[in-house]
This record gives C-alpha cells, sequence and structure tokens, in this order.
C-alpha cells in the first residue's frame, strides 16, 4: 500500500512534470513553428465549427420541440371562469411536475403543461420567476421559446382576424414595395365586395377621441362628442365644471373609462397635476396629453370587462394601437411633465402604470395619436374635406377647409386608409356623435384600395395639394391625379 502510494505520488509526479513540459513545449511551438501555428489555427477552427454544429442542432432541436409543444398547449381552449382557472392551473403544475419526474423523455410534456398553467396564471411574469427556480432548465428553454413563439403567431396572425368580417374590408400588406426607413403606403384598406356610391361600407366608433379646445364652453358631450340641443338633458360632474356629457349613459361610461381618474375637482381648489392637462388642452391647444390620459383610462376599462367576460386572449387594446405606424416626435420637457402628471392620476388608481408608462412609451403614444387622429365634424357637413391626423409639429388636428371640426377620435380601422386626392370614400358622422361611418362616393370593386382625402383637394393645383401633403403627412401622393398632372408637366 505504501508502495503502490508512492508509485502513485511519482506517476503524479511524472505526470505534471510531463504536463508541464508538454505546455512548455505547446507554448514555444506556439510562438516559433508556423506550421504549427496553422494547425493550431484549423483545429480550433474546427473545435469551434464542431460546436457551433452542435449548437446548431441543439436549437433546431428546440425549435421544433417549441413549435411542437406550443401546437399541443394551444390545441384545448383555456379556461373563462375563476374557479375552472384555478382548478386547471393546479391540476397542470401537477400534470408538469409528473412529467418532469418522468424524466427527460417526459421535458416536452412537462413545458406543455406549465405553459398551459402559466396561459391562465393572473400573474405570468410572476409564476415564470417560480419557473425559474423550479423547473429543470431545459424544460424552462422549452417554455421560454413557446412564449416569444405564441408572441410572434399572435403578431402574425393579427391582419386574420382584424378587422372583423362584417366591415367588409382587409388590410392588405404592401411593406414589401416600401423603403423600410421611409414613411409610405405600408398597409392599406381593401374592400371585400362591391359598393355603390352612397353605401356605408362600415360605421366605427372611436377607440378614444376628445373635443377640440376651440369649443370649450359649448355644449359638446365630454364622451361622444354630440352637440347637445337640449340643455334640459344635459349632465354635468358633481365635482367639477370642466365636462358635460348628453346623457347620463355617456357620463356614466366617462366617469369609469377616464373622469374618475381626471377629473380636477372643486373650481376654487382644483387637483393641480388634473388642472394641468385641461390647460394645456384649452389654452395650448394640445390634444395629445389629455388624449392619451383617456386612451389609459379605456384601455384599462376595456381590459377589466374582458377578465370579467372571461376574454383576456383577444388581443388588447395596447397591441391593436402597436400595430399603427407613427412619426416619431422629439420629447420636451412638457412632455416629461405630461408624462409624470398621467402616471400620477392613473396610476395613483392603477398600480403599475408608472413603470408601464416611461417617457420612451409616452412619446410613441403622442407619435401615434397624432398621426392617426381623425377629425370628428358635425353631421350637416359630411361631405366637407375630411380629416386625418395631425402634424407633431403643430399638434393639432389637420381639418383642411372645415371650420366644423368638434374633435378628433383614434378609429383602429379607418385610420390605416391612405389618401388619394381622387378619394373613393369620406368619413361622415350621420348619428351627430364621434361614431365614424365609411361613406363610399365612388364606384368600388371588391379587392379595389379604399381611400381618403387627408387635406382638401376640391380642384386645387397639384403642387399645392403635395405640398400641404409633404408638409403635414410627410409623404409624396402619387395617386392618379397627380401623377397624371405631373406626367402632364412633362
Ligand atoms: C394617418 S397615417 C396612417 C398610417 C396608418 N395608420 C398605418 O398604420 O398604416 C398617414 C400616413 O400613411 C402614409 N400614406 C397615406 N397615404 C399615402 C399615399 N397616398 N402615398 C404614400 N403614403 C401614404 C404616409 O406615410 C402618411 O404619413
Amino acid at each position: 500500500m505504501k508502495n503502490s502510494t508512492a508509485i502513485t505520488l511519482a506517476a503524479l509526479g511524472t505526470l505534471g512534470v510531463a504536463g508541464l513540459g508538454y505546455a512548455l513545449y505547446f507554448d514555444y511551438k506556439r510562438r516559433n513553428d508556423p506550421t504549427f501555428r496553422k494547425k493550431l489555427h484549423r483545429e480550433k477552427k474546427k473545435a469551434m465549427k464542431q460546436q457551433e454544429e452542435k449548437e446548431k442542432l441543439v436549437q433546431s432541436q428546440l425549435v421544433v420541440s417549441v413549435e411542437r409543444a406550443l401546437d399541443k398547449a394551444l390545441v384545448e381552449p383555456f379556461p373563462t371562469s375563476r374557479e375552472d382557472k384555478e382548478r386547471m392551473f393546479m391540476e397542470h403544475v401537477a400534470q408538469g411536475e409528473a412529467a418532469v419526474a418522468g424524466g427527460e423523455a417526459h421535458y416536452e410534456d412537462a413545458a406543455v403543461a406549465f405553459y398551459r398553467a402559466l396561459k391562465i396564471y393572473p400573474d405570468p411574469l410572476e409564476l415564470i420567476m417560480i419557473y425559474q427556480k423550479t423547473v429543470p432548465k431545459d424544460v424552462l428553454n422549452i417554455i421560454m421559446g413557446m412564449l416569444s413563439q405564441d408572441v410572434k403567431r399572435r403578431q402574425e396572425n393579427y391582419y386574420n382576424t382584424f378587422p372583423p368580417e362584417d366591415m367588409h374590408v382587409k388590410i392588405q400588406d404592401l411593406s414589401g414595395n416600401v423603403d423600410k426607413d421611409q414613411p409610405g403606403k405600408r398597409k392599406v384598406v381593401v374592400a371585400q365586395q362591391d359598393f355603390a356610391v352612397g353605401d356605408i361600407i362600415y360605421s366605427e366608433s372611436p377607440e378614444v377621441s376628445i373635443l377640440m379646445p376651440s369649443v370649450k364652453g359649448e355644449p359638446y358631450c365630454d364622451f361622444c362628442l354630440h352637440a347637445i340641443a337640449d340643455p334640459t338633458t344635459q349632465q354635468t360632474c358633481d365635482n367639477c365644471d370642466v365636462v358635460r356629457y348628453c346623457s347620463t349613459d355617456c357620463k356614466d361610461k366617462a366617469y369609469e373609462e377616464n373622469h374618475r381618474y381626471l377629473c380636477p375637482g372643486n373650481v376654487s381648489d382644483p387637483n393641480p397635476v388634473a388642472q394641468q392637462l385641461y390647460d394645456t388642452w384649452a389654452d395650448r391647444r394640445e390634444l395629445a396629453p389629455l388624449l392619451i390620459a383617456k386612451f389609459f383610462g379605456h384601455m384599462i376599462a376595456v381590459e377589466k370587462q374582458k377578465q370579467l367576460a372571461g376574454t383576456e386572449g383577444d388581443y388588447t387594446v395596447w397591441e391593436r394601437l402597436e400595430h399603427l405606424e407613427f412619426l416619431s416626435v422629439d420629447g420636451s420637457s412638457d412632455d416629461k411633465g405630461n408624462q409624470k402628471a398621467i402616471c400620477e392620476l392613473v396610476g395613483r388608481k392603477v398600480s403599475g402604470l408608472e413603470d408601464f408608462m416611461t417617457e420612451e412609451r409616452y412619446l410613441s403614444l403622442k407619435g401615434k395619436m397624432l398621426y392617426n387622429a381623425i377629425g370628428v365634424r358635425a353631421p350637416t357637413n359630411d361631405d366637407a374635406a375630411p380629416s386625418m391626423g395631425a402634424s407633431p409639429a403643430s399638434e393639432y388636428v389637420r381639418a383642411a377647409g372645415t371650420s366644423d371640426l368638434v374633435g378628433a377620435g383614434i378609429y383602429l380601422v379607418s385610420s390605416y386608409i391612405k389618401h388619394s386626392c381622387e378619394p373613393n370614400v369620406v368619413p361622415t358622422f350621420p348619428e351627430g356623435t364621434n361614431r365614424l361611418s365609411i361613406k363610399v362616393t365612388h364606384p368600388i370593386k371588391k379587392g379595389e384600395e379604399i381611400t381618403m382625402a387627408y387635406v382638401n383637394v376640391g380642384d386645387r393645383p397639384t403642387e399645392a395639394r403635395q405640398q400641404e401633403l409633404y408638409q403635414k403627412y410627410r409623404f409624396t401622393c402619387t395617386c392618379p391625379r397627380c401623377t397624371e398632372a405631373l406626367m402632364g408637366q412633362d
């Protein structure tokens, strides 16, 4: 035993010396022998390639696993009632744990069960953090892959289900034809059937709307923008004097969606933060801050409703807005102040909003609101020049040729309609509210693009129209009327 220990020790010593010797030889060779260096380099590259290939294989196996697991996880519908969700959650977690215990061959099944549990858990982020601590890394990798693939599929599927079929239009993607860094016609609205002059293709309520500061103090409903003809039906807020409504229904809806956050309170002692938002709107004539605040309230109300109805799986209002294009706007100190005001007002009642509404998100929302807002007019002027979007420079919804603009709204479908100087539709407001109807002004064939005029086109010269469009919307119009006129000049 003693001997063998010695032998072993000796062997170890020799091995150590040999190791050191080899290392010295290796280093000498590496520094001095070009052939050896080349060989070494080749071998290093070969090893890296082998490693890369191995990783690629693992990655591609993971991709297949993720896709298969996601398909399995989404086959069965998810429960909608709270009790069913709780029960299913426990069942899925138990199934996942049992599959993990069954070994690697069952990891994919474990991921399916854990993923289904994640989809019905009220705080998914919290559950992911729990998974991170408790679930094997390979299972977690599949779950995380499923999560990002699910988001990707959701994104890709968006225009298959939106707009709803009963609106008779589809959004067609032309982005392949457009320079990705330039504004242009990326998504257009296309008719799904023939339409005759005078037809209403669809009607649409806005996600959020706002009165123009120019009608401040005049009798317009702050919720549906209807003119309040009969003062006896007018409803006012019990606490402040900045809003009025045409009915108790509008008053209740407005309170639920926005006024509960935005009411400045008593005139003699108003809430300074809420007052700041109303002053920015009334005195500085900026729509964005108040519109954004109202949008947040609306979004929260819609998501709450969906929770009650068990339809949280539907696209969120936020996701829908995210799909709209926007012009970027530069942030100013006013923006920072308004962003903080909104966080303070809405965040006080909805915790977490402060973290959600970063400065970057505020600015992208501002860009979206100003770029996509459509002017709301009184119904008597249905065929007047329509208005679309707003210039970030002036922060004001445009309404060429119309002095009767009462408000502006964000319409999720109509916002996609592109401009033409020879439009085939006009946005109208036949109910005298912010509900918009798309009325046909030229016959439209199935598959044809639906266009409206963003500015007053009438018989204005091409150059004037093009200049205004470029200044306000940063694109050069290539509609048939412009193209023909410009070709005639050559
Ligand atoms: C009010 S936004 C509409 C964007 C729309 N919400 C979307 O997400 O596609 C208007 C923008 O659409 C593009 N656009 C509209 N009409 C166009 C046209 N005739 N030619 C090129 N671009 C046009 C321009 O980039 C313009 O600034």
